[in-house]
């Protein structure tokens, strides 16, 4: 498995890639170029809102699932690959649903940098000052 100190290089390439890929299927799909036949991307836009959404609830939870497999397997080699792939499930199907409401993983990328050196206890505390908590 990556470490972190080797890590992150390709991540935004490979997010972003991913996310013009899935774009073009969207946009293939609304012109009726893309099947949803041959093409899951496309399937998955031709249910809409809710098919999108229901779809991140069940990798979502895939994911627990197969993280907490991995921890009663010590962290095997093998759960921890069956990790990996659930939680891509779930990353790919995030680009998805970032795609169906016009959005990119980039925003995502700079909302997280924007809450750099933000600790969450802070930010928590100060929500609740401003009542908004
Ligand atoms: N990265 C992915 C990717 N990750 C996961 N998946 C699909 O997501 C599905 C995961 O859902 P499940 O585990 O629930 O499997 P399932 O049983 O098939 O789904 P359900 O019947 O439960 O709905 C599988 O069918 C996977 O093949 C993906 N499908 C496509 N991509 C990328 O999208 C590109 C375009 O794909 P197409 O639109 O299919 O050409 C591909 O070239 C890939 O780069």
């Amino acid at each position: 498995m990556t470490s972190s100190a080797n890590s992150s290089k390709n991540l935004d390439s490979a997010l972003a890639h991913l996310a013009d890929v899935v774009d073009q299927r969207r946009d293939a799909f609304k012109l009726g170029i893309a099947d949803p036949k041959t093409s899951y991307t496309a399937l998955l836009f031709s249910k809409g809102d809710d098919g999108i959404l229901k779809k991140i609830g069940e990798e979502a939870t895939e994911t627990v699932m197969a993280a907490k497999d991995a921890r009663h397997a010590g962290l095997s080699a093998q759960h921890q690959q069956l990790f990996v792939g659930e939680m891509a499930d779930l990353w790919f199907h995030c680009l998805i649903a970032l795609s169906q409401f016009e959005l990119r993983p980039e925003d995502i990328i700079a909302e997280l940098e924007g809450r750099l050196g933000t600790s969450g206890i802070e930010e928590k505390a100060a929500r609740k000052a401003a009542g908004q908590e």
